[in-house]
């Protein structure tokens, strides 16, 4: 059974259809890259997704349970965990101190259950030599190092990526995708939506095209690379 579905999801804000019908599944572990041009409804689709805004149509399931109606925190709890586009830490506290806000309050985990869990999420993301630092005065790869550790101290199966490499140089990137690279090798699923195609594609198994709101194609990183149809609309190349 798939960890997370998505049901002929759509979603309007007054006149405009931001998502239109989006059906798909993510296996347990997998990796899917979501690209699209800007506006195409990618970042809405997150939210749909951690019930930030609801459909106005269609199911999200998680574990074939259906989730249209839970808040983003029970989603959270049930192993939805995510990052931002904009880093949101709390500058005042320390890096551990923020992963443990996440895991205390994010998965509800006992004192002693959310430092262990926290210990080892500052291992895997890299910032273990960072731990007592202010996440405020963080250079720009360990604060999406932080991101990535936030929504993995939420305990959870699947983590929701959000343009998580922007703005880094090629070799910060590529440390940066070594990381989530070995969180997916853990066993967590990812969803990753990414304008850095060169850094998605090392991780993902799947990419789904987004377009106008719609699923243009599923495919793996090579067939949707290979269609003209994606090319043409997202690449803005000639077919
Ligand atoms: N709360 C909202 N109210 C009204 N319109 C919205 C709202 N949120 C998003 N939109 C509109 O929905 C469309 C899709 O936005 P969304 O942020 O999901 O796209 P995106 O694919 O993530 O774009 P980008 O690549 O630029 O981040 C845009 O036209 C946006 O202006």
């Amino acid at each position: 059974m798939p960890i997370l579905s998505l049901r002929n999801v759509s979603k309007n804000f007054g006149a405009l259809k931001v998502t239109d019908d989006v059906t798909f599944d993510l296996d347990a572990g997998q990796a899917l890259g979501i690209i699209g041009p800007n506006g195409a409804g990618k970042s809405t689709l997150f939210n749909l997704i951690t019930g930030n805004i609801r459909p106005n149509a269609g199911q999200v399931f998680l574990d074939g349970v259906d989730v249209t109606q839970q808040s983003p925190m029970d989603r959270c709890r049930s192993g939805v965990g995510r990052s931002f586009q904009i880093p949101q830490p709390f500058g005042h506290l320390s890096v551990y101190e923020n992963l443990l806000v996440a895991a205390r309050f994010g998965a509800q985990l006992s004192a002693a259950e959310a430092e262990a869990r926290c210990m080892e999420i500052l291992r895997q993301t890299g910032l273990a030599a960072s731990a007592g630092k202010p996440s405020g005065g963080l250079s720009l790869l360990s604060r999406k190092r932080l991101e990535l550790a936030r929504a993995m101290a939420t305990n959870p199966r699947v983590i929701l990526l959000d343009e998580i490499a922007g703005g880094l140089t090629e070799g910060e990137c590529g440390e940066l995708v070594d990381t989530i690279k070995g969180i997916h090798a853990s066993g967590t699923a990812i969803i990753w939506i990414e304008h850095v195609l060169h850094a998605l594609t090392r991780v993902v198994e799947k990419l789904l095209v987004l377009n106008f709101g719609r699923v243009l194609m599923i495919g793996t990183p090579a067939e949707v690379m290979a269609s003209d149809q994606v090319r043409e609309i997202y690449l803005g190349a000639e077919a």
